[in-house]
């Protein structure tokens, strides 16, 4: 099979061929369903430490646009549904051609016009490998926002202005040490969806607490239109990569806002 990707001959229809996880019971995204979530009184607000990075890559990995440190530097993810503290290890982006489609997770069935998701680790693991293979929902922790356009997006100029540098597969370019990571997040992380299942792509494995925000990030339209003109693999533009929302089976959506 050619690898996997977003395209008629690789795309998730194909993607369960490699990965038979694809069919499994805690496949995301999902769409969150207003009426069919839980408000969980016990869920407390989230808190990320974000250090600023002195090494780290923006880079075009074929089916999306990612930051990447070279190494850990101490920022990390605590509280809301979580047990432990869980490590950064990067962030990405999901977006679609048009501003009617582009996110991962829908809300009462509408998507937005793309979404960012900030990906940790479970510290007590050694490695992001071994915690994606630890088994159980507790490996990865996802931070989901999902992007509408709007106002321009200061804290993300940074990155978003890198992009024409790494508009072809494969490419990267070294993010400014003084890039503020902690400054894309909104003052409180209070306001989530969150539930158990998967990296949304292949290998698809069963091990992210999602946390998808209720409120957007506003960016704007040229903020967004840089993201369409990225390229993926097979030289078509990157908009669309994003997977189509999986079953719930018998999963819970719990909330921490009424
Ligand atoms: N869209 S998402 O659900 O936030 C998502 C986050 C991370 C990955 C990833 O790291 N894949 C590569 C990978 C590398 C090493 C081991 C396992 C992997 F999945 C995939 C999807
Ligand atoms: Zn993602």
């Amino acid at each position: 099979m050619a690898p996997w990707g977003y395209e008629k001959d690789n795309g998730p229809a194909h993607w369960h061929k490699d990965c038979p996880i694809a069919n499994g019971k805690n496949q995301s995204p999902i769409d969150l369903i207003n009426g069919e979530v839980k408000y969980d009184s016990g869920l407390k607000p989230l808190t990320a430490k974000y250090v600023p990075f002195s090494d780290a890559k923006f880079l075009n990995n074929g089916h999306s646009v990612q930051f990447q440190p070279s190494a850990g530097n101490g920022s990390e993810l605590t509280g809301g549904p979580l047990a432990v503290k869980y490590n950064f290890e990067q962030f990405h982006f999901h977006w679609g051609n048009n501003d009617t489609e582009g996110s991962e997770h829908r809300v009462d069935g509408k998507m937005y016009p793309a979404e960012l998701h900030f990906v940790h680790w479970n510290s007590t693991n050694p490695s992001f490998k071994d915690a994606v293979g630890s088994g159980g929902p507790n490996g990865l922790a996802v931070l989901g926002f999902f992007l509408k356009v709007g106002a321009e997006n200061a804290a993300l100029k940074p990155i978003t202005d890198l992009i024409p540098k790494v508009k072809d597969a494969g490419t990267s370019v070294t993010v400014p040490s003084n890039f503020d990571m902690q400054a894309i997040l909104p003052a409180t992380l209070t306001d989530y969806y969150t539930y158990d299942g998967s990296l949304t792509t292949p290998p698809l494995a069963e091990c992210v607490k999602w946390i998808v925000f209720k409120q957007p990030l506003e960016v704007s339209a040229a903020q967004m239109e840089a993201f369409r003109s990225v390229i993926n693999r097979d030289g078509k533009p990157m908009g669309g990569n994003y997977r189509p929302p999986c079953p719930l089976h018998d999963r819970a959506v719990k909330t921490s806002f009424k």
